[in-house]
């Protein structure tokens, strides 16, 4: 792939510096640089410049004092054929907060070294051509995934999964395109074969259709990424919060016998095989004067009413319920080591001190959560894949249109493609970067 050539020359000038691994104390930390200085930065702070692609174990020291600073494994990447495209270089430090503060300092002190901003690494490979954007996303994504199913749909996507597909339809929309500009080209006016259209459009409908299919796919990928929210919800004293305990195996949220316990929304995520399950406890519903709890029922209400499931808890001391909710609902007899559930009752009975029916709980959740989520084959897995692929969708709908004339017909081709590019950030992508590189984490 061609480098980009967009207004970013200047900021690639500068050479920046991240902490790749987190800011914890650590056995090693890991310091990344990219830009043309990096070589400069490894002889002035590691002595010389080790040979590309192999770790060498240096004493770092103080460019300022010659003090030295740690022992470390340090790396050179010459670009083109690294991460970013840029020269680059890292050191694998003790992971000492003291240690990566004055590493870091010793690096900032040389001119044109900077701290990089979120996502900048993936940006400067993107405009070096090492990656497309969806590709990048894909990085980005595995370095978000808690799930395996997360992690899964992260890697085929950075692997190219997307990118694939979109290529290849806009390698058969151009060679469409091409005949049909051509016919047009040698043709006056109004003097179009007919023959031509009826040839491309059969295929063209062909791509269309694939689209479609991609588009139809009820937006699993993006459920994945965000994951499957429930919500348990209420009356007060109705056992949530044991059950939500029950379910986090933790004391995660205060249980009494209070009625009216919680009134904030507590919200955990769960990996239940390998589906992210985002788990909401909620205030206990019931009318009351006391503002607290009132606003604790608003966002219940709330979130409930945007829940991919509620659970909509019931026991025998705790007053009924509204039995329908907007979302889609399983109901629960709790406390069932106290009192059975009622013959006529629909739902599941619980118990969250005794254990009973919370495996089959577990197994309801994950059959629902991965009808919604699917097996992290989806290749769309961002709105902002699915509006370029809309837009890509409603220009080849016009386009196959019966009679259409065949310059109207290029041109819905060439908006179609138009659609496509801005998938991969091949066109149009000035808008876009700072959107999608700035929800990158630092050092990537
Ligand atoms: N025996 C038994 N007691 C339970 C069970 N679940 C909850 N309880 C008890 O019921 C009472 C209320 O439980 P909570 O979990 O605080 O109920 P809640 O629905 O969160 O209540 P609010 O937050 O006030 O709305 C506590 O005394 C719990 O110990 C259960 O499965 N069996
Ligand atoms: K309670
Ligand atoms: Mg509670």
């Amino acid at each position: 792939m061609a480098s980009r050539d967009l207004n970013e020359n200047a900021a690639a000038r500068e050479t920046i510096l991240a902490l790749a691994t987190g800011p914890v104390r650590s056995a090693v930390a890991i310091l990344r640089l990219s830009g043309p200085a990096s070589r400069f930065v490894l002889e002035t702070i590691a002595g010389t410049c080790p040979d590309p692609r192999r770790a060498s174990l240096r004493h770092l020291r103080s460019p300022t004092t010659n003090e030295i600073l740690d022992h470390a494994l340090v790396f050179w990447f010459p670009g083109p054929g690294s991460f970013s495209g840029e020269d680059m270089a890292e050191f694998h430090v003790h992971g000492g907060t003291a240690v990566i503060g004055a590493v870091i300092a010793a690096i900032l002190d040389i001119p044109r070294c900077r701290l990089a901003e979120p996502g900048e690494f993936s940006r400067r490979a993107f405009l070096a051509g090492r990656l497309d954007l969806s590709e990048a996303e894909g990085i980005a994504d595995l370095v978000d995934a808690e799930t395996e199913l997360q992690r899964r749909q992260a890697l085929r996507q950075m692997d190219g999964a997307l990118s694939t597909a979109v290529q290849g339809w806009r390698d058969r929309l151009v060679d469409c395109l091409a005949e049909v500009e051509a016919e047009l080209d040698f043709s006056d006016e109004g003097d179009v074969p007919d023959h031509l259209a009826d040839a491309v459009r059969p295929r063209v409908a062909a791509v269309r259709c694939e689209i479609a299919a991609a588009l139809a796919d009820g937006r699993r990928g993006e459920r994945l990424r965000q994951g499957f929210t429930v919500v348990i919800a209420g009356a007060p004293n109705a056992g949530k919060s044991t059950l939500f305990n029950r379910l986090l195996q933790r004391e995660a949220a205060i249980v009494t016998a209070i009625p009216g316990t919680t009134r904030d929304v507590l919200e955990t995520s769960l990996d239940i095989d390998g589906l992210p399950v985002i788990l909401i406890d909620t205030a206990g519903l019931r009318s009351t004067e006391d503002v607290v709890e009132k606003e604790g029922i608003r966002r219940a209400l709330l979130r409930a009413e945007g829940a991919d499931l509620v659970l909509a808890l019931e026991a025998f001391d705790s007053p009924p319920q509204p039995s329908s909710w907007a979302a889609p609902t399983l109901r629960l007899w709790t406390k069932s080591d106290l009192r059975q559930a009622p013959d006529a009752f629909e739902g599941l009975a619980v118990s969250s001190t005794a254990g009973e029916g919370i495996a089959e709980l577990l197994d309801a959740i994950a059959d629902r959560a991965r009808e919604a989520l699917g097996n992290g084959a989806a290749l769309v897995t961002r709105e902002r894949h699915r509006e370029a692929l809309v837009t890509a969708l409603a220009a080849l709908d016009r386009g196959v249109e019966l009679d259409k004339p065949p310059e109207l017909f290029a041109e819905d081709l060439r908006l179609a493609l138009r659609g496509l590019g801005r998938v991969t950030g091949h066109v149009g992508v000035e808008d876009i970067l700072d959107r999608v590189f700035s929800s990158f984490c630092i050092g990537k």
